[in-house]
């Protein structure tokens, strides 16, 4: 079989397979605290929409923009989400690094944050029904109906604040 004339081989269909999703846009989301030394709770979002994700909890944020760094989309995704401006901290390290996978093939990473002196307080203005500051304990956390790709991320979020937020995040 001559691969011009069929086309890829799977190895080769694998790869661009692979190509493609590298290429599909980012996602990034912030784990904003409520306070950067002594953190006690964490806004977390319920999605509007789409239809498959209506209900469920998030990381606020979205996908980053061609060309656009994380740390720009997720303070304009904010800004846009919420009406809220933030310092960024640590990101919640994925286990094979280049963040967390996601059902749709995406990357989804995780930034701490706190809001910034002078912000806005978070509204639900745009992709949330309804946003609370969840205490930062297992038990509250777990009980939330998060989009599944999200618990793993939940876990080992409490895992890197369990010793404290000095070098994760500034005022830590
Ligand atoms: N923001 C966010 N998205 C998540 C999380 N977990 C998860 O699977 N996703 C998925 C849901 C969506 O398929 C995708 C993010 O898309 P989005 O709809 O929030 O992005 P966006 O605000 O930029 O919207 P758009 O440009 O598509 O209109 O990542 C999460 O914790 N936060």
């Amino acid at each position: 079989m001559d691969d011009r004339t069929h086309g890829v081989t799977g190895e080769q269909g694998a790869r661009s397979v692979g190509e493609r999703r590298a290429q599909r846009r980012a996602v990034v989301g912030a784990a904003v605290l409520d306070d950067a030394a002594a953190p006690a709770r964490m806004l977390v979002g319920r999605r509007s929409a789409p239809a498959a994700l209506a209900g469920l909890w998030e990381f606020p944020g979205g996908k980053v923009e061609p060309g656009e760094g994380a740390a720009s989309a997720l303070h304009r995704e904010l800004a846009e989400e919420l009406g809220v401006r933030v310092r960024l901290g640590a990101e919640v390290p994925a286990p094979e690094g280049e963040g967390w996978p996601l059902a749709n093939g995406r990357r989804l990473h995780v930034f701490l944050a706190v809001l910034a002196d002078g912000s806005a307080a978070p509204s639900p203005l745009q992709d949330h029904d309804r946003l609370e500051w969840c205490p930062l304990e297992r038990a509250a956390l777990h009980a939330l109906d998060w989009i599944p790709a999200d618990r793993p991320i939940v876990d080992a979020l409490l895992d890197l604040l369990q010793s404290g937020t000095q070098d994760l995040l500034p005022g830590g």
